[in-house]
């Protein structure tokens, strides 16, 4: 399935509204991890908001509001009832709803974190649902997983591999990841991190806080063009 072909969803009007960042990758990489993480560290300096993605349960948006890393009346859980992928790709409803229902009742709001539930490496976000989108793969899925590719892998535009803290128990070498991922991305980053060690993801935090301030920026310049001036 070609997901950066099929896109059918423009991104909705920037002006004015928070980046919305996507966060996917396999079951149990660690994505609900890494937004405990980012609400830690960004929370606060930043208006944040967080939709989480369970296929029957709203387990992870449970989870992070008994971590109680954000206002718990700030994370809205969306139960997909199918593949994690439709939900964020093909059929974006749902999450808009959610999105939207954030920004009206909290807004103006920076940052609007949305986390996929778990699925493949062929999991990408709609452009019309995330601006800007995350992949957070496992060390313990074995080293060879970079190099095998996906759009998740070489399209996201941060490649997070997490769970350094477990390469020496399953035999991964950190290098042949490094180097393997740098292969199939084109440049685009990757950041290594242990969830377990750096309970505030500090090199991925400050990804995304460079990520929200040039947001901020072009919006603000975007603003300026489109808004006529009133003659004195
Ligand atoms: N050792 C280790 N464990 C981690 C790390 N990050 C997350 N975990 C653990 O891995 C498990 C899965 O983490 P989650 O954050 O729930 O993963 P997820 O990707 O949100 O999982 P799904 O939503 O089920 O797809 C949990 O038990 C976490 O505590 C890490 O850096 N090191």
């Amino acid at each position: 399935m070609g997901a950066q072909h099929d896109d059918l969803h423009d991104a909705a009007d920037p002006h004015g509204r928070a980046l919305r960042l996507g966060i996917g990758g396999p079951v149990g990489s660690g994505k609900t991890a890494l937004v405990a993480a980012l609400c830690r560290s960004l929370g606060p300096s930043m208006r944040l908001g967080v939709v989480t993605n369970d296929i029957y349960t709203t387990e992870d948006a449970e989870f992070l509001r008994r971590a109680g890393v954000l206002d718990p009346e700030r994370i809205l859980a969306v139960q997909t009832g199918c593949c994690p992928h439709t939900a964020i790709r093909d059929d974006i409803a749902a999450n808009l709803d959610a999105v939207e229902t954030l920004e009206e009742r909290f807004g103006p709001l920076d940052l609007v974190i949305v986390e996929s539930g778990g699925d493949n490496l062929t999991a990408t976000f709609s452009r019309g649902l995330a601006d800007r989108q995350i992949f957070v793969l496992d060390v313990s899925g074995g080293d060879k997983v970079p190099r095998k590719g996906g759009p998740g892998v070489t399209m996201a535009d941060l490649l997070v591999v997490n769970k350094t803290d477990l390469a020496p128990l399953v035999g991964a070498d950190l290098t042949v990841m490094s180097r393997d991922a740098a292969a199939v991305r084109d440049g685009r980053p990757v950041l290594f991190t242990s969830l377990r060690e750096d309970r505030s993801a500090h090199s991925v935090a400050e990804w995304v806080t460079s990520l929200v301030n040039t947001w901020k920026h072009a919006n603000a310049h975007d603003h300026e063009r489109t808004t006529p001036t009133t003659a004195a």
